[in-house]
């Protein structure tokens, strides 16, 4: 990470941290926090047990040869994972274990393996702002016991040289960790198959009980949602859509998510079996409660980008309604957005990056995902000249704190800027990058920064790099 300059891990050691304590979870042992932890704090870091793998069979070698060694409490703690779907970990493993069965530590890699990612910094940043995999598998012994939620609590950044686990959201004291394990931008059915085909098991969570009930109250907004999600995933598969067919997902999906929600409102006035109790009871949904009370007329009145909602319980229902479109909407609208951003329409892109940011905080908070919409956000606002350049920025740098560490921002979004007079002054090794970087430090002297910005780029315009400068959006590319 040193090479990035990240500090993903301060204030401590990679080891010390670990607010976390096994417990036995609703599917098996999971994580839950030993303190109240608020969003972005680390709540755990732990070493990989062996240095990544290019598989589960390379794992499974190099466990063999080097078990030697790892010490007695490592040896034992990776035999204690799990190795296949219904396989029990052995109650007591004692110190001083033979070499285990290749077959066995296979198993362990496949059933408890990260994918590791790294930070990638390009002259074009577009797309590489999140996390992306690199080549390796790593086994961490306490984030394997992570459990799966479509509704996540905490974002893991399984790095090489150490697993980064922050909260996404406030956790209390005794509550369950909880990450997403595959991408959850997707409808309930698409991340249902995904989990069986890959992890075996279906996903019960509060988020996938309601997301079912909701479209199945609006059958024909299903349909076209479904129809709409078909296309979209071909699109993806070709690498290329054009900008007219992603509009109209974007917008036909949209739609629909509004028809689904209007129509599972009327629906829950007669049937309290739309809300059972498994949904109910979950502290994650009670932010949505009072959005039920809402009607159908409040449902069409809402604006998807509407930021000053007029009473409490449409605050609720937008809230409500950015969930559900997290699940068909968000992943065409990203695509959209950097369509629009990499040709260079700031402004229609800034619009857009809005309504991804407030959809993806409601889902994924603090997240990569979370960081690149308010990133692409921040930088939209200025190079379109946005008079709330400098709100849009500090709320970036905070989302990006909150994922990724302090010192994240600078090297992932500030590179992208530069400026059109005197485009070095801009980049991050000149004298500017260093006081730019000073005034990221302490992350909470924003108003520094926008200073800084204010009196660098006065009423300049800004443009950002990408890689195909002039790149039109007719066709957008995936
Ligand atoms: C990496 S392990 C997590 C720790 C595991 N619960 C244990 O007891 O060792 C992954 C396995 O946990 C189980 N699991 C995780 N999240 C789940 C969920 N939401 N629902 C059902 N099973 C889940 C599945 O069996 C999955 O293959």
């Amino acid at each position: 990470m040193e090479q990035y300059g990240l500090d993903l891990l301060e204030p401590c050691e990679p080891t010390e941290i670990c607010e976390v304590e096994t417990f036995e979870a609703s599917c098996g042992r999971g994580l839950r926090t030993l303190k109240q932890i608020l969003p972005g704090e680390v709540v755990l870091a732990d070493k990989p047990v062996l240095p990544p793998c290019a598989d589960a069979d390379e794992f499974a070698a190099a466990a063999s040869s080097l078990w030697t060694e790892l010490t007695p409490e490592e040896q034992m703690r990776l035999m204690a994972l799990r190795w296949r779907s219904n396989s029990a970990p052995p109650a007591q493993a004692g110190p001083g274990l033979v070499v285990p069965a290749t077959g066995r530590l296979r198993g362990i890699a496949s059933f408890n393996g990260m994918a590791v990612v790294k930070l990638v910094m390009k002259p074009s940043a577009l797309k590489t702002l999140e996390a992306q995999p690199c080549n390796g598998v790593a086994v961490y012994l306490n984030g394997s016991m992570l459990n799966h939620s479509c509704f996540p609590t905490v974002n893991r950044l399984p790095f090489s040289s150490c697993l980064v686990v922050r909260a996404s959201r406030d956790l209390f004291l005794g509550e369950e960790l909880v990450c997403a394990y595959t991408e959850v931008r997707a409808p309930f059915y698409i991340r249902q198959a995904e989990l069986e085909s890959t992890w075996a098991f279906r996903c019960c969570c509060w988020r996938c009980l309601l997301e079912e009930r909701v479209w199945a109250a609006a059958p024909e907004a299903d349909r076209v949602a479904r129809s709409a999600w078909r296309r979209f995933e071909r699109r993806r598969k070709d690498g290329t859509c054009s900008e007219e067919e992603l509009r109209e997902l974007v917008n036909s999906t949209a739609d629909s998510t509004k028809t689904a929600l209007a129509e599972f409102l009327v629906a829950i006035q007669d049937r309290t079996d739309l809300l059972p109790a498994e949904v109910l009871q979950e502290r994650g949904f009670q932010r949505y409660q009072a959005a039920c009370q809402c009607t159908a007329a409040d449902v069409r009145a809402l604006d998807l980008t509407g930021n000053t909602p007029t009473h409490k319980s449409t605050d609720d229902l937008l809230a409500f309604y950015r969930l559900l479109l997290a699940s068909f909407w968000a992943a065409p609208a990203f695509e959209l957005a950097f369509g629009l951003q990499e040709s260079q329409r700031y402004e229609e892109a800034h619009q857009l990056w809005l309504a991804v940011r407030n959809v993806t905080a409601e889902l994924l908070p603090f997240s990569p995902s979370h960081t690149a919409a308010a990133t692409e956000a921040s930088l939209s606002a200025m190079a379109a000249e946005s008079v709330a350049w400098e709100e849009h920025v500090q709320e970036s740098v905070r989302i990006c704190c909150g994922t990724y560490g302090s010192g994240a921002w600078l090297r992932l979004a500030a590179g992208r800027l530069e400026h059109l007079a005197s485009p070095t002054r801009m980049g991050l090794d000149g004298a500017y990058g260093a006081r730019l970087e000073a005034c990221l430090e302490p992350r909470d002297d924003m108003q520094k920064l926008a200073e800084l910005f204010r009196s660098s780029i006065g009423g300049m315009r800004c443009k950002l790099r990408t890689a195909h400068p002039g790149w039109d959006c007719t066709t957008v590319h995936m």
